[in-house]
This record gives structure tokens, sequence and C-alpha cells, in this order.
């Protein structure tokens, strides 16, 4: 249990205009989302950490899933067991961190709420991809939350390469700040957390593998061993979430970690191709563009590997396959149609050429 939770180090800001007249009555107050499961849901108030439950009526008009309670979201509770509340009302947010469902077209999925700061988090192997960050920019950019890059794993590469790599980020990505560490020999650490605030709340995004957990449990700092405690019996003393989680780290900054392979769709999926198709990638690296669709570019390495029979046609017609269905949630509307117009012209193109 905490024991000395105030609204401030619940990121609660001064400034802040609830004022609900649920609040003037007794039993009722303001709460923090920290977990969320299905239907359930874990609040931070200073009173400690409660499960919390919706109001039927809460659930029942709420119009899409943007309107229920969001990790991060502030909401009034009344209590009605020791532990245990009910959510009456979901405050307006701040900022919702949000991206698009995988398998709908124009559904919304929510990531996290109130969020100030989102960590772009990437880590030191081939796969390290500037418009996969581009695309969790945006994402940041549409909320209104500002977006900081994380380059982790840095005891992978040698020194230069880490500094030829950060200098292509820096000139790439010259707004961001960016940061580099190892969670393995906690190089750089120290110098990411002197950057953390008090009171604000950052939000982890990134593929799974590039080191969230890791990261989460080092930020934890002394918090980590009661984690790992509750963790150990299921999975070998390993903290290893598979929810959302609002954590207050020792130094008062807010961090919610955003783990699971799904969370933001199509990048897990691309980082998984990158790898089953490392020829492809290793052909890609004689392309002129950085973000070559490796369609119908000039100097396209994967287009010329094609070409002179390194690379068979089966296995590059199977890539652009995958690729389009991983590829295909992350467009836009119109971007999937001028993809799929692309595609169908390649095949085309190829079915000449072969006969
Ligand atoms: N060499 C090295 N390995 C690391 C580092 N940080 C994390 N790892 C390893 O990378 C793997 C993935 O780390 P996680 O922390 O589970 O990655 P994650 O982003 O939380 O992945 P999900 O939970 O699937 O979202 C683990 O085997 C870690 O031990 C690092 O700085 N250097
Ligand atoms: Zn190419």
């Amino acid at each position: 249990m905490h024991t000395s939770i105030h609204y401030k180090t619940l990121g609660l800001p001064h400034n802040h205009n609830y004022n609900h007249p649920l609040l003037e009555q007794v039993g009722f107050k303001l709460a923090r989302i920290s977990i969320q499961h299905r239907e359930r849901y874990q609040c931070l108030s200073p009173q400690g950490e409660e499960s919390a439950e919706l109001l039927g009526n809460l659930r029942f008009s709420a119009t899409s899933k943007l309107a229920l309670p969001q990790v991060g979201d502030w909401v009034i509770v009344q209590e009605f067991e020791p532990g245990q509340v009910l959510i009456h009302f979901v405050l307006p947010r701040k900022q919702l961190l949000k991206r698009k469902a995988s398998g709908s077209l124009n559904e919304q999925q929510p990531i996290a709420a109130n969020v100030d700061n989102g960590i772009i988090v990437q880590s030191c192997n081939r796969d390290l991809n500037h418009n996969r960050i581009e695309r969790y920019l945006a994402l940041c950019h549409n909320a209104q939350v500002s977006p900081m890059i994380l380059l982790n794993k840095t005891d992978l590469w040698e020194t230069e390469h880490l500094h030829v790599q950060l200098d292509l980020l820096k000139h790439r990505f010259p707004k961001t700040p960016i940061f580099a560490l190892s969670c393995k020999t906690n190089a750089g650490l120290r110098d990411f957390k002197q950057h953390l605030e008090k009171g604000k709340t950052y939000c982890l995004l990134g593929s799974s593998g590039v080191g969230k957990s890791s990261l989460t449990n080092l930020l934890l700092g002394s918090k980590k061993m009661e984690t790992q405690e509750i963790g150990s019996a299921s999975d070998r003393g390993k903290h290893k979430t598979t929810h959302r989680q609002l954590h207050i780290l020792d130094q008062g900054a807010i961090l919610i970690d955003n783990p699971g392979k799904r969370e933001l769709g199509m990048s897990n999926e691309i980082a998984g191709l990158d790898n089953t198709f490392d020829d492809i990638q290793d052909f890609a690296k004689q392309c002129r563009f950085s973000n070559c669709t490796h369609i119908h570019e000039v100097d396209c390495g994967v287009l010329t590997a094609l070409a002179n029979g390194n690379l068979s046609q089966e296995r590059y017609s199977n890539y652009l396959k995958l690729f389009k269905e991983v590829d295909f949630y992350a467009a836009t509307t119109l971007e999937r149609k001028r993809k799929e117009k692309d595609l169908s012209r390649l095949i085309r193109v190829n079915k000449r050429k072969k006969q």
C-alpha cells in the first residue's frame, strides 16, 4: 500500500478546475486510473490504490471506447467498501494518446490519457527505422503530447557507429530531444532520469522487444522489488506486465508503461517482418531513398536484386504481400488506395515481364 500519495504526486495540475458537484458529496473523491483490465480498473488517490468499477450508467451511455476511463484519466469515484470504489464520472482530458485500431478503418484505440510526454523507445539494431519513429511522432503530435526519442540497447553498438546513428537521428528529428542508454549497462540512465520532471506524466511507446519493461523496472528503482515479488511465482521474478500501468517513480515522475504485443498495431509486426526478411533488409540498404517502398523507386536495392536474380520473385511477392497486410492498418484510406494502385501496377508489370 502506498502511504503518502498526494494529488500533486499523482500529477494533478495545481490549476485544475475539476469542481464537479459530486465532489461536494460525502464519500466522493478524485482518483486517477492506474490500471485498466477489461471491465475492471485500479485507481490511485491519497487513500492509496483501490479497485474500481464503472457505474453501469457510464458504461451504457458511452458512445465509444474513447468515452470510457483510460489509464491516466482523472475520475470521480465513490467509496462503497474499503478498497473498492465506483467510477461515476470521467473528467475532461488534457490529452488522449490514441492510435488507429487495427482491423478497423476509422476506429480509434485509446492508449493513455493526460500524458505530458511520449517516450518513443527504439533499440540499437538494424530495425532502427526513422519512418517508424515518424509515425510515433505523428501520434504524439496529434494528441498534443511532447515527444522524446529514447535509443535503448546502446551496448549493442560500437561507440563510433552509435555516434553516427545518433547524428542521423538528430539530423532527421532536430526538434525532438534524443536520449541514448543501455538497460543492460545502465550507461546514460542517470542523464535520462534527470530529464524526467516531477509530477509530469510520461508514456512509453515503441515496438515489442525494444526494452520498455526493462526500462520501467530500472526507473521504478526501489519499487522494483515490490513488483518482482508479486510476479515471482508466475513469471520467475521478471516484471512482465501484460496491461498498461501507471507508476509513480522514485523521483516523482509518473510513468505509463505500455507493454504488450499489439499496442501500436502494425509497428510490432513490421519489426517482425524485418527479421523474417533480413535478406531483403540487406538489399534495401542500397536503396537511394530511406523511405523506399521497393515498389517503383529508382535506384532501389531490392528491385535491383530482383532484376539480377539475387532475390526470387516468389520471395519478393511474399514480402510485399505481408507488408501490405501490415501496412494496411497504418495507412490512411487515401494512402492505402495509392498503395493498392502501386501494387496492382507492380503485379501487372511483373506478369508482363514473365511472359
Ligand atoms: N543488450 C541489451 N538488451 C536489452 C536491453 N534492454 C532490454 N534488453 C533485452 O531486450 C529484450 C526485450 O526487453 P523488454 O524489456 O521485455 O522489451 P519490451 O519493449 O518491454 O517488450 P514487450 O513487453 O513485448 O512490449 C529482453 O531480452 C531484454 O533483456 C539493453 O539495453 N541491452
Ligand atoms: Zn528500395
